[in-house]
């Protein structure tokens, strides 16, 4: 399975704002998507998710979800993606929020108890979702998320809205997930502390097109930019490195 590759290519507009980004890693690891904002990191996840219908191709290791012919809708996509706000099942408790996802999860064989080892949550499984801080609530996500036996997880800027203890916290446990378990990791974030502990390798967008992609070219991928933003880029990129 190590061969396995992601490969995303797509391309559209919203509103005023053009996308137009491809890229290829290996399935396996933490892929950092950085970029400023507006740089269209959200709009990319989303249309890897199937929530919006961009033209072009994503294929998850031998999963065709979209290309020429096929469109493979979201729930039909084997996705886990976790937002910076958790949208937990308020009235439930913890315990039930990962049940209700358990049972919805398509009969996928997954180890509960080791997951909520691995998220810390063994104290919380009673409690109510309204009782829990920012870290707690998106630990819960997360876990949430993993029980639906995703084949890639996105996660849209998960910490953004927690502190830097939080943050502490939970960054070696995402790493640590995706390298135990093998599950490829596509981690949108504008935060350079948790792009340098979490990934793998860091692709960088700006103007909706991902600029230091392998296989990107800088001559087709910046026009619109000034020289001086170009070298600007250049330099961010050289000093983020992709450590594949
Ligand atoms: N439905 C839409 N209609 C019009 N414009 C949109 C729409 N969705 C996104 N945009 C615009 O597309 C651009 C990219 O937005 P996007 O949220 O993908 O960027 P981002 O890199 O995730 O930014 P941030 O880090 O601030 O979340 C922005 O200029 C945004 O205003």
């Amino acid at each position: 399975m190590t061969h396995d590759m992601i490969h995303v290519s797509l391309k559209g507009s919203a509103g005023a704002f053009v996308l137009d980004a491809a890229f290829s890693v290996p399935a396996q690891g933490v892929t950092a998507i950085w970029g400023p904002s507006g740089s269209g990191k959200t709009t990319l996840l989303r249309a890897i998710a199937g929530l919006t219908r961009l033209e072009g191709h994503v294929k998850i290791g031998a999963d065709i979800w979209q290309d020429g012919s096929t469109f493979v809708p979201v729930h039909k996509r084997r996705v886990g993606y976790v937002f910076q706000e958790a949208s937990l099942l308020t009235h439930l408790t913890v315990r039930a929020n990962l049940d209700f996802a358990l049972k919805r999860n398509g009969g996928h064989t997954v180890d509960f108890a080791g997951l909520v080892a691995r998220l810390k949550l063994e104290g919380l499984l009673k409690r109510s979702v309204t009782q829990l801080s920012g870290g707690e609530r998106q630990r819960v996500a997360l876990a949430r998320t993993l029980l639906s036996a995703p084949e890639i997880l996105l996660t849209d800027e998960p910490l953004s809205s927690l502190d830097s203890e939080a943050k502490a916290e939970i960054v070696p446990m995402i790493a640590s997930l995706s390298r135990d378990t093998g599950l490829p990791v596509l981690y949108v974030s504008h935060d350079a502390y948790e792009v340098e502990r979490l990934a793998d390798r860091t692709l960088r967008m700006a103007r909706g097109r991902i600029i230091d992609a392998p296989a990107t070219t800088f001559d087709t991928s910046l026009d619109g930019l000034s020289e001086a933003q170009v070298r600007a880029l250049a330099e961010a990129a050289l000093k983020a490195g992709i450590k594949v």
